[in-house]
C-alpha cells in the first residue's frame, strides 16, 4: 500500500523551504497531483497536471481522471501537488482531464481528519472524501448553466479604431452595447434583449463584430427554504441559568477562550437543561464571528428542538434526512462561505464545512446511530474528537446516560466531567415502579397492559395528564409461531422471524424487508393454524384503542412516520394536548419535552435485554433511563412504569434508581472482568457468501493467517472466532464473523494493514471489516 507522502499533502506552504537538488531539478520539469478514488483500495496515483491547470489545482479540488486500462473517466480526489520526485517515474503518467468544482471542496484540516479517519477506520482515503461530500454538492444540483453576455474589453485593436467602430453601431446594437456598458456585469440573453428593448439579432451581430461575448456562467436557483423556516419563529431571550447550568457554561467558556480543543462530558440528568448551556456556549463562539456544530441522533430533529435553536440565532442550518439534493447544497455553500452560525445535523454534520468553527456539541452521545453502518464505518464521536484536536475548539458530549466508553475516559482523566445532577426548576425524578409481570394475568392472556400499568394509565388520563407508552418493537405480532413444529417462520432470505403487519396483512422481513401475505400452513412441518404470538407497536395500539375509548391515541413508528412532516404533526397535535396518549418505538424515547406527560410505561423492558450483545445491559440501561426521563417535566410531577419479567436485572433496577454512577461502576466492573471495550478495541470481521460451509472454510481460513501474522510480528491481538454471525443469513448470504481484539486499536490497525495485502480472495465470498463496531448481528 503506499501511502501518500506527508510533505506536499496540505498546503503549499507546508513545503519545505528549501528543497532538496533532485527536486528543484524535476520541479522544472513534472509537475504532479495526488490522486484518490472512491474504490476500497487505499492507494494514492500521481497525475500530470497539465500546464493550464497548474496556478489553480490544489489539494482538496474534485477532479476527473483517465482510470484503468480503458481509460475511463472517474471523478476523484487531489490530496497533493507539487513537484514530481526523483523517484517519480515521468514516463507513462496519465494527465489530469479536468478540475470539476470552482473551488476545493476541502481545507488542509478537513484533508487531515479525513485521512485520519481512513486510517483509524481500515478504509480508503477516496472513500472516506466520497462519503463526507453530500451527492448534491457533487451533481450541483439546484444549479445550471446559462449563457452570459459580457462586452470584451481587452481587444487587441487600437483604442480610436474601437471608438469608431462603435460611433457607427446601428441603433438597436447600441442600445445593447450600452446597457452591458451599464450593467457592469455579464447578463444573459432575455436580461439583456429586454432592456434594449430588441430581439436576439443585434446581441449576435455584436458577437460577430468582436465587441462582446458569451460565456457559460453556473447559476444557482435554490428556492430559499431558509425564509420558510424562520416562518412564525419567534427571536427568544437566553434564559437565565440556574446554579449549575452556570457552573457548566463557565467551565465550557474557559476552554473555548482558551481555543483548547479538550472534550468534556456532560452528564446532565433528564430534564437538567442541557440544551440551554449548549445554546449559551454556542452565543459565545457566534459572538466571535465562529460557527457552531450540534450533533443530535435524527429522530431527535423534531421541529421543538430546531425551534429552540432558530429561536435564539438568526442563521442555522438544520441537515436531516430529508433534504433535497439541492437544500444539502444550498446549505453546504452557505455553511462553507461562513454564512451560518449553527450547524444542527445527525452524524454526517460533523463534516460541515464550517471555516471558522468554534465549538462542537454532541448531544445524546450515548445514541448507537452516531456510528455508520456502511463504509465508511467511522463513529461520529471519535471523529468529532479528532475534528476538536485539530480545529483547537472544545467538544462537548452532552447525555443523561453517557457511554460506558465516554465515562471510562472521565475516570481516567482524559476527558473532563461536568456534571448537572439536578432538573431544572427543582422538579424530582420521577418514580418509577418496576412491575413484575410473571404473575399478571392479563399479560398471560396475552395481552401488553398488564393491570398495574392499566390502573396508572386511568389515574394519569382522568387526572388530565397525558401517557407515553414505549414499545421497541414495529408491527402487529413479532412472531409466527407453529405449534405443529414448535418454530417460528422465518424469512426465506435471512434466519429472522417474521412480524404479521396486521394493517396490509402481511407477514414482513424487518432485515430486508421482504414480505408476503402470512402463510396459511406452516411452511417447515405443513400443519395448519399458524399462531401470531407476542405484540408490537401496532397490536399495542389496538388494545389501547380499546381499552381507553375515550381518550385519543397515536402511534409513532417508522411504519407511520414514513411521510415527510408527519412527525412534527404528531408531536405538535401531542403538545397541543390534542393527543393523550402516544405511543410508538425508539422515536418516542429520546429529548421529548412535554409538561403535561405524568405516565410513561415501557411495555417491555426484556425486548432489549436478552440479545447476545456485549451492550445488552447498557443499552437496556439507557432506554429506560432515557423513556423514563419524558416524565415528570411539569409541575403534576410524573410516573414511571417499567413491565419486565426480569425485575432484579441490574440494567433496569439501577434505571429505575436513576442511578447511573451505581450502573457504571457494575457494569465498568464486569467488562474489565471480561477484557472487554471500553478496556480494549474490537474489530470485527464479517464475511458473507451464498454457501455456508465456504463462507465457514474461508471465514477459519482468514482468522488463522491473522493470529498467525499476529505472533509473527509480536502483536498483542487476539483472534476470537470464527463462528456463525448472530443473524447467521441475510438477504440470501450465510455470515460469519470473527474480532481482533486487543487494549491498544493502534495494534489491530497495524496487524490489519501488514496482512491485507496478502489475504487471500474467494470468489464469491465478501469480507469487511468494522473497527469498534457498535452493531454484533
Ligand atoms: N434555566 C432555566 N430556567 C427555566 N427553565 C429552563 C432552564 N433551563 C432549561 N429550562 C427548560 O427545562 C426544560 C428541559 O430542558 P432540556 O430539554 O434542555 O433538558 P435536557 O437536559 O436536554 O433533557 P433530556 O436529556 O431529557 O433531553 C426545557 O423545557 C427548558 O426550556
Ligand atoms: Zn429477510
Amino acid at each position: 500500500m503506499s501511502k501518500p507522502k506527508q510533505r506536499s499533502l496540505f498546503e503549499e506552504d507546508e513545503l519545505p523551504e528549501n528543497p532538496m537538488p533532485w527536486e528543484r531539478e524535476s520541479a522544472q520539469g513534472l509537475y504532479l497531483a495526488q490522486i484518490v478514488l472512491n474504490r476500497p483500495v487505499d492507494r494514492v496515483f500521481h497525475y500530470l497536471v497539465p500546464e493550464s491547470m497548474r496556478s489553480v489545482l490544489r489539494a482538496g479540488y474534485r477532479v476527473r481522471v483517465p482510470f484503468g486500462r480503458g481509460n475511463q473517466f472517474v471523478a476523484a480526489y487531489c490530496v497533493g501537488v507539487g513537484p514530481a520526485d526523483e523517484n517519480q517515474p515521468s514516463i507513462r503518467l496519465k494527465a489530469v482531464e479536468a478540475i470539476l468544482d470552482n473551488r476545493p471542496l476541502f481545507n488542509a484540516k478537513m484533508l487531515k481528519l479525513t485521512r485520519w479517519i481512513a486510517d483509524r477506520y481500515l478504509c480508503s482515503w477516496g472513500q472516506v472524501l466520497e462519503c463526507v461530500v453530500p451527492a448534491g454538492v457533487k451533481n450541483q444540483a439546484g444549479t445550471r448553466l446559462v449563457t452570459v453576455f459580457e462586452l470584451i474589453t481587452a481587444v487587441p485593436r487600437a483604442e480610436n479604431e474601437v471608438a469608431e467602430v462603435i460611433s457607427k453601431l446601428p441603433a438597436k446594437q447600441r442600445a445593447v452595447f450600452d446597457v452591458l456598458k451599464s450593467a457592469n456585469k455579464p447578463l444573459t440573453l432575455d436580461e439583456l434583449t429586454q432592456a434594449a428593448n430588441c430581439g436576439s439579432g443585434p446581441v449576435q451581430s455584436l458577437k460577430k463584430k468582436s465587441l462582446i461575448r458569451s460565456l457559460q456562467k453556473r447559476v444557482s436557483q435554490f428556492s430559499n427554504g431558509d425564509e420558510a423556516a424562520y416562518a412564525g419563529i419567534k427571536k427568544e431571550d437566553d434564559l437565565q441559568l440556574n446554579i449549575d447550568q452556570r457552573r457548566a457554561l463557565d467551565q465550557l467558556l474557559s476552554a473555548i477562550r482558551g481555543k483548547e480543543g479538550s472534550t468534556f462530558v456532560l452528564h446532565g440528568v433528564t430534564g437538567s437543561g442541557k440544551t440551554e448551556v449548549y445554546i449559551q456556549a454556542i452565543r459565545e463562539v457566534v459572538s466571535y464571528g465562529q460557527q457552531a456544530i450540534v450533533l443530535v441522533p435524527e429522530i431527535s430533529l423534531t421541529p421543538q428542538a430546531i425551534q429552540r435553536f432558530r429561536s435564539r440565532f438568526d442563521s442555522v442550518a438544520v441537515l436531516h434526512s430529508h433534504l433535497s439534493d439541492s437544500d444539502r447544497h444550498y446549505h453546504w455553500q452557505n455553511i462553507a462561505a461562513g454564512k451560518v452560525q449553527v450547524i444542527v445535523g445527525a452524524r454526517s454534520a460533523v463534516f460541515a464545512p464550517a471555516p471558522h468553527l468554534g465549538l462542537i456539541i454532541i448531544d445524546e452521545e450515548h445514541e448507537t446511530s452516531f456510528k455508520q453502518e456502511t463504509a465508511p464505518r467511522y463513529h461520529a464521536r471519535e471523529v468529532a474528537r479528532k475534528r476538536s484536536e485539530l480545529e483547537g475548539v472544545p467538544l462537548i458530549l452532552g447525555s443523561a446516560t453517557p457511554t460506558l466508553n465516554s465515562w471510562l475516559r472521565v475516570i481516567e482523566k482524559k476527558d473532563t466531567l461536568i456534571s448537572m445532577p439536578n432538573r431544572v426548576n427543582n422538579l424530582a425524578m420521577p418514580g418509577v415502579n418496576i412491575i413484575d409481570v410473571r404473575n399478571d394475568a392479563r399479560i398471560r392472556r396475552n395481552e401488553s397492559i398488564g393491570r398495574v400499568l392499566h390502573t396508572g394509565m386511568q389515574h394519569a388520563l382522568e387526572a388530565g395528564g397525558q401517557v407515553i407508552l414505549f414499545l421497541n418493537l414495529r408491527g402487529y405480532s413479532p412472531a409466527l409461531w407453529c405449534k405443529g413444529c414448535g418454530n417460528s417462520v422465518t424469512c426465506p432470505h435471512c434466519e429472522i422471524s417474521l412480524t404479521w403487519h396486521r394493517d396490509k396483512n402481511l407477514a414482513v422481513c424487518h432485515s430486508c424487508e421482504f414480505s408476503s401475505q402470512p402463510p396459511k400452513q406452516c411452511p417447515r412441518c405443513g400443519a395448519p393454524g399458524l399462531r401470531f404470538v407476542g405484540a408490537g407497536t401496532q397490536r399495542l395500539e389496538e388494545e389501547v384503542r380499546a381499552k381507553f375509548p375515550g381518550y385519543s391515541c397515536k402511534r409513532m413508528d417508522s411504519d407511520t412516520m414514513r411521510g415527510v412532516g408527519s412527525h412534527a404533526k404528531v408531536l405538535n397535535a401531542f403538545a397541543a394536548g390534542d393527543v393523550d396518549i402516544l405511543l410508538g418505538t425508539q422515536m418516542i424515547a429520546k429529548g421529548l419535552d412535554f409538561p403535561n406527560v405524568t405516565l410513561v410505561g415501557v411495555v417491555d423492558a426484556d425486548t432489549m435485554l436478552h440479545q447476545p450483545d456485549l451492550f445488552a445491559s447498557e443499552r437496556t440501561f439507557q432506554l429506560i433511563a432515557q423513556v423514563a426521563g419524558r416524565t415528570g417535566r411539569g409541575m403534576q410531577g410524573g410516573r414511571v412504569f417499567v413491565q419486565t419479567a426480569s425485575p432484579a436485572e441490574p440494567a433496569i433496577v439501577k434505571a429505575a434508581e436513576h442511578d447511573f454512577l451505581g450502573f457504571s461502576q457494575l457494569e465498568l466492573g464486569h467488562r474489565k472482568e471480561m477484557n472487554a471495550p471500553p478496556y480494549s478495541h474490537f474489530a470485527r470481521v464479517i464475511l458473507r457468501g451464498p454457501q455456508e460451509e465456504r463462507v465457514q472454510d474461508f471465514a477459519r481460513q482468514l482468522a488463522q493467517i491473522l493470529s498467525d501474522a499476529a505472533s509473527e510480528k509480536q502483536l498483542d491481538v487476539q483472534i476470537l472466532g470464527p463462528a456463525p454471525a448472530p443473524i447467521i443469513r441475510l438477504k440470501k448470504y450465510f455470515r460469519y464473523h470473527f474480532q481482533l481484539a486487543a487494549a491498544n486499536v493502534e495494534a489491530i490497525l497495524q496487524l490489519w494493514n501488514e496482512i491485507t495485502d496478502k489475504l487471500p480472495r474467494e470468489k464469491a465470498i465478501e469480507y469487511i471489516i468494522d473497527v469498534d463496531p457498535v452493531n454484533m448481528r
